[in-house]
C-alpha cells in the first residue's frame, strides 16, 4: 500500500531491472493515495537488444491488456536496428551464399510507380527513408540502401499535431510512429527513452506495444525472421556483383514467385499467422531493386530457392521435430499449443464476498461505556486524517503510517486488550487469528466519512483477518468489486462486529460515506496483524525439491524475515490460479522439471513456457505489487534432460527479462549435473543415492533455501547477472563447465 511505512522499512533498489518508465498501476489503497495510471506494460525481451554503436538498450513493451488478435509473426528489435551485432536471433549463415537475380524491366516499371505512391504516403519522414532514393542506391553500403526501404515504423515523426496513448500531445516530445497501426507514440511512453532521435530513425519496422506480439507466444515466427535477415542479407551480396539486365531480370521474377509462394504459406489460414510487414517489405524490396545494383549476377540462384525452401518448410506445421530451432529461441512445436488469447487477458472474476461475517450485539453495553470512555480520555492520541476530518489512533506492536498520518507503536491498553479477546471468539477457527494492532477512527458526526479504499498495506499479514468493532452511531459501509459490477452494502450498528480478511481488499474497496441524516459519533476498532516481517512475505509453489524448505529459523530454512508459506505444485500445467494465490509480496516459482521429463511428457517447452508466462502474467495483474521470482530448474543426474533443463532455463530467463515484476532465481551454482554433493544420499550405504536422479539432499536443500532467501532479500545481483553477463555463477557458465564447481561459492 502506497502510504504505509514501517519504520524498519529499507528502501531497496531494484536488482538488474531496467529503469522502467511507464509506472505501474497503482490500485486506490488508503484514501487519499488519489495517484492512479492507467498505462500498464510488460516488458519484453522481443527481442532485446544492444546497440553497441549507441551503448544503450532496448526493450520492447506489450501492454498487457490488448490481447493479440492473432499471431502475427513480430518484428523483433534485431530485424529493426541496423548493424546490430547482438541480435539474439542468428541467421543460417552456413546457407547464406551468393545468389542470381535476373531483372524484369515490367517489373521494376510497375514497382517504380507504386514506391512513388509509398513516397508520398511517407512524405515528411527523413529523407533516408524515401523511397525515391531507392532508385540510387549507393551500392557502397547495401545494408544501408536496405534498411532505407523501411515502413514508417522507426521514423521519428515531426509534421502533424501527435497525441501519444497516454493522452499528452507536446511539441518537445520525441515521437515514434509505429510501423502497424500508424499511431505516434513519445518515446518515453515506449520505453525507448535515451535513444535520440537518429537512433529511432534506425529503428524499422517498429511496432508499438499494442501491435507488438512476442515471439514466444508464436515460436513460428522466430524461425521466419531467422530466415528473413538471411535472405536480407544474401540480397545484401546480391547487391555488391554485377550481372547483365536481362539476367538479374529473370532472377528477380523467379525470386519474386519464391516469395509469393512463401507469402501464400505465411497466410495460410490455418496457421492463422498473417503477413508480416517484414514480408511485404521484402517483397516490395524485391520488386524494386534498381537496374544498376544488379550485375554480374549469375551464381548461386539455387541457394536462393534453397533457402526460400526452408523458410517455407519453417512455417508450416512442424511435427514434434525442431529442425528449424535456434540454439537459444526456438523451442520444440507443440500440436496443442493455443492459438488463442491467454486466460491473462480474461476480466478477474470476483472470487469471494467483501466480507466474511457480520454479528451483532458482540460488545456488552458495560464494555461499550468504558470503550468510549477511553476514546474520550486518550483524545490528545488521535490525529486528524484525509478530507472528511475523522479522526485515528493507534496502538500496536509497531510503528505505523496511515494516509500520510505516522503512528508510534504503543500497547494496546487493557481495555482494548479486553475488546479484542472479545471479538476474537466471533469466528470459529482452530488457531486464534493473530491480531496485534488496532486503529481506532472517531467520526464525530454524519459528515465525517472514509472514501473507497483498500486495507492492502504491505505490513498486513496477507493471512490476516481483519476485524471491525462499531460503537456509536449506526453507519453504512457501501463496497465496490474491482469492475464495479457489484455493489455491496451493510449496516455498521452499534456494538456490532465486521470480519474481513486482507485477502478481500484485493478484489473489493470499502468506504463509510457521509450521513447527512447521522449526528452522533461512531468509534469504529479496526484489529489487523501488521508486521515490517510481511514486507517480505512469500509464497512458494514448488516441486518436491522445495518440499523441505521452511519458513522461521534452522538449517534450510528461510529465516524469521520471511514469513510465508509454501504450496505444492509438480507441474506447471497445476499453476493455481491467480486468485487462490493470495496477497504475498513475494512468489517464488520452483516447478516444471516434471513437466519437462520425457517419461511424463506431452507437452512440448514452448507450450509450458506459455503456460508459465501466462500464469505469471496473470499473478501480475492481479497482485500489482507481487514480486514473482521464477527459479531455473535444477540439474539431475540424467545428461538428456539436463539437456531439456539449459534449454527450459533460457526460457524462463526469457519470461523474466519480458515481464513486469517477474525476476529469476539463478540455480546456477547448482551446476549442469546433479552432483553426489547435492544430490540425496543413502544414509544405510553412507554413499549417494545414484539411483533418485533428480532429488536434492540436505546441502543441496539448504543451497536452494539460500537462493531463494537471497532473491527474496535481494541479497544478490543473480537476476541481472545471469541475463545479462556470462559471468561467474550463471547457470550458462556452469553449464560450459561441464556442472564442475570447482571455485563456486555460495553467496
Ligand atoms: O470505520 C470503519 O468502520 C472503517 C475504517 C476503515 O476502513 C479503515 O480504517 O481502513
Ligand atoms: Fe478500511
Amino acid at each position: 500500500m502506497t502510504d504505509v511505512d514501517v519504520k524498519t522499512t529499507k528502501k531497496r533498489g531494484a536488482v538488474g531491472r531496467p529503469k522502467k518508465v511507464v509506472k505501474s498501476p497503482k490500485k486506490n489503497s488508503r484514501p487519499d493515495s488519489g495517484d492512479t495510471c492507467n498505462v500498464d506494460f510488460d516488458y519484453c525481451p522481443c527481442k532485446s537488444y544492444i546497440d553497441e554503436e549507441l551503448s544503450v538498450e532496448c526493450r520492447v513493451l506489450v501492454r498487457r491488456e490488448s490481447p493479440p488478435v492473432s499471431l502475427v509473426p513480430p518484428q523483433p528489435p534485431s530485424l529493426m536496428m541496423s548493424n546490430n551485432r547482438n541480435s539474439p536471433i542468428t541467421p543460417n549463415q552456413s546457407t547464406t551464399k551468393k545468389l542470381v537475380l535476373k531483372l524484369d524491366p515490367s517489373i521494376l516499371k510497375n514497382n517504380q510507380s507504386e514506391a512513388e505512391e509509398q513516397d508520398s504516403l511517407y512524405s515528411g519522414n527523413n529523407s533516408s527513408s524515401s523511397l525515391l532514393d531507392v532508385t540510387t542506391p549507393d551500392t557502397e553500403k547495401p545494408d544501408e540502401f536496405f534498411d532505407s526501404l523501411s515502413s514508417p515504423g522507426g521514423k521519428v515523426s515531426k509534421k502533424t499535431k501527435k497525441i501519444c496513448p497516454c493522452g499528452k500531445s507536446d511539441t518537445k516530445s520525441t515521437y515514434i510512429i509505429c510501423a502497424k497501426c500508424k499511431q505516434n507514440w513519445h518515446n518515453r511512453c515506449c520505453n525507448l527513452t535515451g535513444l535520440t532521435q537518429m537512433a529511432i530513425k534506425k529503428l524499422e519496422f517498429w511496432q508499438c506495444p499494442r501491435c507488438y506480439i512476442c515471439p514466444l507466444l508464436s515460436h513460428q515466427s522466430s524461425n521466419l525472421h531467422a530466415d528473413i535477415k538471411s535472405i536480407k542479407l544474401q540480397m545484401n551480396s546480391v547487391l555488391e556483383t554485377t550481372k547483365t539486365n536481362e539476367d538479374i531480370s529473370n532472377d528477380i521474377s523467379i525470386l519474386k514467385a519464391q516469395v509469393a509462394e512463401l507469402v501464400k504459406v505465411t497466410s495460410d489460414k490455418e496457421m492463422n499467422v498473417e503477413l508480416s510487414p517484414t514480408l511485404n517489405e521484402a517483397i516490395k524490396k524485391v520488386s524494386i531493386f534498381p537496374l544498376e545494383s544488379f550485375s554480374n549476377l549469375d551464381k548461386n540462384m539455387t541457394d536462393i530457392k534453397e533457402q526460400i525452401t526452408t523458410l517455407q518448410s519453417s512455417l508450416v506445421k512442424q511435427p514434434s521435430g525442431n529442425a528449424h530451432r535456434s540454439p537459444s529461441r526456438n523451442y520444440p512445436s507443440d500440436p496443442f499449443t493455443p492459438n488463442t488469447r491467454s486466460s491473462h487477458f480474461e476480466e478477474t472474476k470476483t472470487p469471494c464476498e467483501p466480507f466474511i461475517k457480520y454479528q451483532t450485539d458482540v460488545v456488552s453495553p458495560e464494555l461499550k461505556e468504558r470503550l468510549s470512555q477511553h476514546v474520550t480520555e486518550s483524545e490528545r492520541r488521535f490525529k486528524a486524517v484525509g478530507e472528511g476530518s475523522r479522526e485515528v489512533a493507534y496502538y500496536g506492536e509497531y510503528d505505523y503510517t496511515y494516509s500520510g498520518v505516522k503512528h508510534e507503536k504503543l500497547a494496546m491498553p487493557d481495555v482494548i486488550k479486553e475488546l479484542l479477546n472479545v471479538v476474537m471468539t466471533c469466528e470459529e477457527c482452530d488457531t486464534p487469528p493473530v491480531l496485534n494492532s488496532c486503529l481506532i477512527t472517531k467520526y464525530s458526526s454524519g459528515n465525517n466519512h472514509i472514501p473507497f479504499h483498500r486495507d492492502d498495506e504491505p505490513v498486513i499479514d496477507p493471512e490476516s483477518r481483519i476485524f471491525t468493532v462499531s460503537i456509536g452511531a449506526s453507519r453504512s459501509m457501501s463496497f465496490v468489486n474491482n469492475d464495479k459490477s457489484q455493489k455491496k452494502e451493510i449496516l455498521l450498528e452499534d456494538r456490532s462486529v465486521l470480519i474481513s480478511s486482507r485477502y478481500a481488499q484485493d478484489f473489493w474497496k470499502h468506504s463509510i460515506p457521509s450521513d447527512d441524516l447521522s449526528n452522533d459519533m461512531r468509534v469504529s476498532f479496526t484489529f489487523r496483524n501488521i508486521s515490517p516481517h510481511f514486507l517480505n512475505s512469500t509464497k512458494i509453489l514448488g516441486d518436491s525439491n522445495s518440499a523441505n524448505i521452511r519458513f522461521g529459523t534452522g538449517s534450510g530454512n528461510l529465516g524469521a524475515w520471511v514469513p510465508g508459506k509454501r504450496e505444492k505444485v509438480g507441474h506447471i500445467e497445476a499453476l493455481p490460479d491467480a486468485t487462490e494465490i493470495g496477497p504475498y509480496r513475494n512468489l517464488i516459482l520452483h516447478t516444471g522439471i516434471n513437466s519437462i521429463n520425457t517419461n511424463f511428457r506431452k507437452r512440448s517447452q514452448s507450450y509450458l513456457l506459455h503456460v508459465l508466462e501466462s500464469k505469471c502474467q496473470e499473478y501480475v495483474k492481479v497482485y500489482p505489487k507481487l514480486k514473482i521470482y521464477i527459479s531455473t530448474l535444477l540439474p539431475t543426474r540424467i545428461s538428456y534432460l539436463n539437456r531439456e533443463v539449459e534449454m527450459f532455463n533460457r526460457g524462463i530467463l526469457d519470461i523474466c527479462y519480458k515481464l513486469k515484476n517477474t525476476h529469476v532465481i539463478d540455480n546456477s551454482i547448482f551446476g549442469g549435473i546433479l552432483s553426489d554433493e547435492y544430490g540425496r544420499w543413502n544414509v544405510r550405504e553412507q554413499r549417494p543415492l545414484t539411483s533418485d536422479a533428480l532429488h536434492l539432499g540436505k546441502k543441496g536443500i539448504r543451497m536452494l533455501a539460500v537462493n531463494f532467501k537471497s532473491a527474496v532479500l535481494h541479497k544478490n545481483k543473480s537476476q541481472s547477472r545471469a541475463r545479462f553477463n556470462v559471468g561467474r555463477g550463471s547457470y550458462r557458465d556452469a553449464l560450459e563447465r561441464g556442472g564442475h564447481r570447482d571455485g563456486y561459492q555460495s553467496s
